[in-house]
């Protein structure tokens, strides 16, 4: 039996990936290479060059590998773009799932882990903010992995296919060993930037609101090592496998940190100072917001090892090294 991971040539993906063949577990990954890189692939694993919403595909890829459990990270990921482009989202996001769900269904797939995001809750009434808090996604891509955690629910009531819903925070780090890192083109994310900052890719970068209602008037987030995603999600497998029941989980640490708290870690760690920007708020930015962790903790047995900002930040600036480096 095969393990079906889509958007397994990405950041997140790729990491599970290497998890799986390490585990001695058969992998095929599917991927279109939008956002992802052929090398993220361990060769070990079988890399499919396709699309999510190409249903023929994804139905011979489960009857040909003999797929029992999919674990779906495709999808796009910037915020403001689907504040723009909500169509996009909705199709890719969406729709497609909704076609890899159908997939699964037919093809008797038994197991369904999917990506979801800390931004179903908007901007949560209390924090640290639990799975059971209201969901009001601000933008189009929250309410593109609303839409498809409801579909999956209502499938499992259905059709009985078992599944873990996994709502991430802020995912950042990168394999210890080196194996793959982020990636990603043109990045948005925090840690990527002040890291590429560092580094001397950009000539210097901003923050996004100082008179936010926190102790330093910058956002607030749960910085999550994308090794520890990634055993949460092992541990998510293990939990259907044996029979545990379908559950919705945040994947995050429950403690926060600001804008300025990270960038100085990484000024700290990298040994460098950098010019930093005081800019407007970026739109759709919640103030704070932190995971309630216990749950996960509880039901999965998840047991996290890298939860320290500098060992988030050094893996984050070694694999950034690795890519290369502009010089200073
Ligand atoms: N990075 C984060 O902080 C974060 C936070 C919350 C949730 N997530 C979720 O985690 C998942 C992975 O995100 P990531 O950060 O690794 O992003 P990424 O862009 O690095 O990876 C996405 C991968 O999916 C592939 N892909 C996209 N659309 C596809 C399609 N239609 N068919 C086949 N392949 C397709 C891309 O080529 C890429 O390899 C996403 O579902 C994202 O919403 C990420
Ligand atoms: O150059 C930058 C980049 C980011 N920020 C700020 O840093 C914080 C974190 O921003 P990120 O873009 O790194 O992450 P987000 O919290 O916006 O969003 C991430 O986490 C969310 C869940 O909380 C979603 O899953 C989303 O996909 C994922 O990008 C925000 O306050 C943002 O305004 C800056 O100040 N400057």
């Amino acid at each position: 039996m095969s393990v079906l991971v889509t958007g397994g040539a990405g950041y997140i993906g790729s990491h599970m990936v290497h998890a799986l063949v390490d585990a001695g577990e058969p992998v095929v990954v599917l991927d279109n290479l939008s956002t992802g890189f052929r090398a993220a692939v361990p060769e070990a694993a079988t890399l499919v060059t396709g699309d999510t919403g190409d249903a023929a595909l994804v139905s011979r890829l489960i009857a040909e590998h003999g797929v029992d459990s999919i674990i779906h990270f495709a999808a796009s990921i910037v915020v403001p773009e689907s504040v723009a482009e909500p169509l996009k989202y909705y199709r890719n996001n969406t729709a497609n799932t909704r076609s890899m769900i159908q997939c699964a269904v037919e093809g008797g797939v038994k197991h369904f882990i999917f990506s979801s995001t800390a931004a179903v809750y908007g901007n949560p009434a209390q924090v640290p903010v639990a799975e059971d808090a209201t969901l009001a996604p601000m933008s189009p891509y929250g309410s593109s992995k609303l839409m498809s955690e409801i579909m999956l629910r209502d499938a499992t009531l259905a059709h009985g296919l078992g599944h873990v819903i996994l709502r991430y925070f802020n995912v950042a780090g990168a394999d210890p060993a080196m194996r793959t890192g982020q990636s990603t083109k043109n990045a948005t994310h925090l840690i990527k930037v002040a890291v590429e900052t560092a580094l001397g890719l950009r000539d210097k970068m901003d923050v996004f609101g100082t008179d936010y209602p926190t102790p330093d008037g910058t956002c607030v987030r749960d910085y999550i090592h994308v090794s520890d995603l990634v055993s949460a999600h092992a541990d998510a497998l293990r939990h259907l496998r044996a029979g545990g029941p379908s559950e919705t989980l945040n994947c995050g640490y429950g403690r926060g940190f600001s804008v300025l708290d990270v960038i100085e870690t990484v000024k700290a760690v990298a040994g460098v100072d950098f010019r930093v920007d005081r800019a407007a708020r970026r739109p759709g930015d919640p103030a704070v917001i932190v995971a309630a962790s216990d749950r996960a903790r509880e039901v999965l047995g998840w047991q996290p090892r890298h939860d320290d900002l500098k060992t988030i930040v050094r893996h984050a600036l070694d694999w950034q090294r690795k890519l290369g480096t502009a010089p200073r």
